[in-house]
């Protein structure tokens, strides 16, 4: 395995602070991390990402006093957070769908159990936090609802103002209730997830709010955790280690986060190349501009304007992180492919006859999964991690429709039991 994307060793630049900056992922360019705000490399326009000194290993962590993300805090641009406990999510045996599928071993790493509902939660206590230590007045994101939801919560935490724009008519009723209850400006925008980014990344270019989407590269140091944790959980529960993770793909920040987690592993001493996890994207066939890239050998992705799926947390056509993401899948042997709405929601019942409630997009992993075992992509032989990213109550109208249907009865016990009798 070739890692190229990034040197997380190289020396530090005289701008570093306290031994953390930010790299530009296309160009030589490096900077302070915390005295100006920056989405983008001034210099190309390239994606950042954070880089650090001294990278921490497994025995650093276990001497952490911190919880769930915070137990990583040694692997984080600051050492606390805007925190309501999260991270530390359960990796869950699944044996009916292990059974079905039939690998090695099958878990399920469920983000649906963070204090939101979603995996957005590691991000946000991390990017809230920096926002505060940059001192801004606005919080602002685009989202499909998990991101509102989070940004929402840890903003009003924190005490800071929230806007978040929201594609109109398209986001699941759970997450709008969110977001509204913590007390965020929404905006509802008569356009799909990509047009309400574009204007809210102009927003912030125009300093009118701090950005927390995945653009952000702060936000994404805490999904990094995730990584961290299904190595150290899958070792715990089997003695062994993923060979491969399978995810929902949408922006694509948690394929780009997992990778970093596991090169900075790599550079830590920790894992040997070899024994980075292969990352596996899914998307919906509706909104699937990554696994055209991935499966046309792109160097980018194109934007799709046209995208519809049931699975509206990961209704996306242009994801910002393609250029992470793309790197992320290629330099780990991985692939992406497209699932039906039809395969999402019975990969979503399968989940839930586990025992596991997800939201669509959650359920798109194990579609994928299915799909790549039938084409024998994935072999038999392999330990296999499959994401599930938010939980079933976020949308409830998609769960009552793949669940099935109440029955009406009288007031009445023995009609009760002569309806049941039948
Ligand atoms: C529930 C859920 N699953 C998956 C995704 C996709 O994650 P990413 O954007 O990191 O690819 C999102 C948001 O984009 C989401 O809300
Ligand atoms: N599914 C996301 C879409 C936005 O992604 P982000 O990771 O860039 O914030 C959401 O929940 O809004």
């Amino acid at each position: 395995m070739n890692l190229t994307l990034s040197n997380p060793t190289a020396p530090a630049p005289d701008s570093a602070d306290g031994g953390t900056w930010l790299a530009c992922i296309d160009c030589e360019w490096t900077g302070p991390p915390f005295d100006e705000i920056r989405y983008r490399c001034p210099d190309c326009d390239g994606l950042l990402e954070v880089r650090y000194a001294d990278l921490p290993t497994f025995d650093d962590f276990a001497k952490s006093e911190g919880r769930g993300v915070w137990r990583y805090a040694d692997a984080l641009p600051v050492e606390s957070g805007v925190s309501i406990d999260e991270g530390d999510t359960p990796l869950y045996e699944v044996p009916t769908i292990e059974d079905e599928v039939g690998v090695s071993a099958l878990r399920v790493k469920h983000e649906g159990m963070n204090p939101t509902g979603s995996f957005k939660d590691r991000g946000m206590t991390v990017g809230v936090k920096v926002a505060e230590k940059i001192g801004t007045d606005r919080l602002a994101c685009a989202s499909t609802g998990n991101t509102s939801a989070a940004l929402a919560c840890y903003g009003t935490r924190a005490g800071t103002e929230v806007l978040v724009l929201l594609p109109a008519g398209k986001v699941a009723a759970g997450k709008v209730a969110q977001a509204s209850l913590h007390g965020a400006r929404i905006l509802e925008v008569d356009g799909n997830f990509d047009d309400c980014l574009d204007i809210v990344s102009e927003l912030a270019n125009r300093g009118e709010a701090y950005l927390l989407n995945s653009l952000n590269p702060f936000r994404l140091e805490g999904q990094k955790t995730i990584g961290l944790e299904i190595v150290e959980q899958f070792r715990d529960q089997t003695g062994d280690l993923p060979d491969r993770i399978v995810l929902p793909v949408g922006n694509a920040g948690n394929t780009s986060a997992l990778f970093k987690a596991f090169r900075e592993l790599v550079a830590a001493g920790e894992l040997t190349p070899e024994e980075v996890p292969i990352l596996t994207g899914v998307q919906a066939e509706g909104a699937a501009p990554m696994v055209e890239a991935v499966e046309t050998d792109a160097d980018f992705v194109r934007r799709w304007d046209e995208v519809e799926t049931i699975a509206t947390a990961i209704r996306i056509g242009n994801p910002v992180n393609a250029p992470k993401a793309l790197p992320a899948i290629r330099e780990t042997g991985g692939t992406a492919i497209a699932v039906t709405d039809e395969e999402i929601t019975d990969a979503q019942r399968a989940l839930a006859g586990d025992g596991i409630g997800v939201e669509p997009a959650s359920a798109a992993s194990v579609a994928g999964l299915r799909k790549l075992r039938e084409s024998g992509e994935i072999s038999a032989d392999e330990n296999v991690v499959c994401l599930t990213t938010g939980h079933l109550l976020k949308d409830p109208d998609a769960a009552a429709n793949a669940g099935v249907e109440p029955e009406p009865v009288p007031a009445d016990t023995d009609e009760v039991l002569e309806h049941l009798s039948k």
